[in-house]
């Protein structure tokens, strides 16, 4: 059984059509990262999924139940993080994770949710009004972890987070998704669905224009970018041509003890390290630039969406065996 299915799901307000014909599977299990610009139907998506708003046209199942006809079964079994939580300033945090685990008639410790979360027992014990955005993002996140949901939406769940309290919802991501917990969550920040998602939908003026594993996508868009070998030896020149016969790299150029490939099929970066050790040079240093997401994004949405003007990915050394980088980037607002 899929997490969510929809088929045809359809928003118009008046002229203006939101969401387009959506037809996605979230798999059961999986990070799904729903990945588009400002304005592109996320929220939109989520809330036709919650039965919060009413699809013009299709239909959707969250966990088998029907969205609309069956939103009772879905609500006790799937965690929400809503985009701009509401609290209330007066209570604590604590008393909002309490009042969660009241409505839900769940049996869930607060304290061991707030600790999970990573807000201190005496933020806790702090009336939630005084929190930072930060700090309201994390209480929102424990109080959609109550009852041990199957399924958690979150809707910018990074919204507001310093990039330690980013890393840690990555990681409470990851962890919720150990425990066999469905999360399907959106992003207009791509470096952080690139770290913790199995799978990305990318969604432009309403339309689903991919659905792919980021390394999918950038190969769909044409591979892997540039990798820059450093040879101990002085001339690099005399291995040219040994770089060049692997398979997937396009193009070499030699400058001093560097050799700089274009690399179209990601397999061709441990390829070409192989290859030059056989030929005998010592490789000393790999540095690898990947198609930056940045420039995946707009390849995708045709340059649509509101990405930002730097489409340079960020080179990152890496281990010569493994070959692996990310390069990290963000649409900007
Ligand atoms: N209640 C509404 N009435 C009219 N238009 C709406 C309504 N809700 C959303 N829209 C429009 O639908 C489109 C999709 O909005 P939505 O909030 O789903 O996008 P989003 O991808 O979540 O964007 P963001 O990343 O900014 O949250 C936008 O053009 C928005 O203005």
């Amino acid at each position: 059984m899929a997490a969510i299915e929809t088929s045809g799901l359809t928003k118009t307000y008046g002229e203006l059509t939101a969401v387009d014909g959506l037809n996605l599977t979230v798999r059961d299990g999986e990070v799904f990262g729903f990945l588009g610009p400002n304005g592109a139907g996320k929220s939109t998506t989520i809330n036709m999924l919650l039965d919060f708003t009413r699809p013009t046209a299709g239909s959707a199942t969250v966990l088998g139940y029907d969205a609309q006809a069956e939103a009772d079964e879905i609500s006790p079994r799937v965690g929400v993080l809503p985009e701009g939580f509401d609290i209330y300033p007066r209570l604590s945090g604590r008393r909002h994770v309490e009042f969660a685990i009241q409505t839900k008639d769940a049996a869930n410790d607060p304290d061991a949710i707030i600790e999970r979360v990573g807000l201190s027992a005496e933020d806790a014990a702090r009336p939630a009004g005084d929190y930072s955005k930060g700090m309201r993002q994390r209480l929102a996140t424990g109080m959609a972890l109550v009852g041990d949901p199957d399924l958690l939406i979150m809707d910018e769940p990074s919204s507001g987070l310093d990039p330690h309290g980013i890393r840690e919802m990555q990681d409470l991501v990851r962890s919720e998704a150990e425990r066999g917990t469905t999360v399907f969550f959106s992003s207009h920040i791509l470096e952080h669905v690139e770290t913790v998602c199995d799978r990305v939908g990318v969604l432009n003026e309403g339309e689903l224009v991919a659905v792919d594993t980021i390394e999918g996508l950038r190969e769909s868009v044409g591979g892997g970018g540039t990798m820059e070998l450093t040879l101990a030896d002085g001339d690099a020149g005399r291995f040219r041509e040994n770089a060049a016969a692997v398979a997937g790299i396009t193009e070499v150029v030699a400058t001093g003890r560097t050799l700089e490939c274009t690399v179209t099929d990601s397999a061709a970066k441990a390829g070409a390290v192989v290859a030059l050790d056989d030929a005998g040079a010592t490789v000393d240093d790999v540095r690898i630039e990947d198609v930056s997401l940045e420039t995946l994004f707009t390849a995708l949405t045709n340059g649509d969406g509101e990405v930002g003007a730097d489409t340079a990915g960020t080179a990152q050394s890496a281990d010569a065996t493994t070959g692996a980088a990310a390069a990290s980037s963000e649409v900007s607002e």
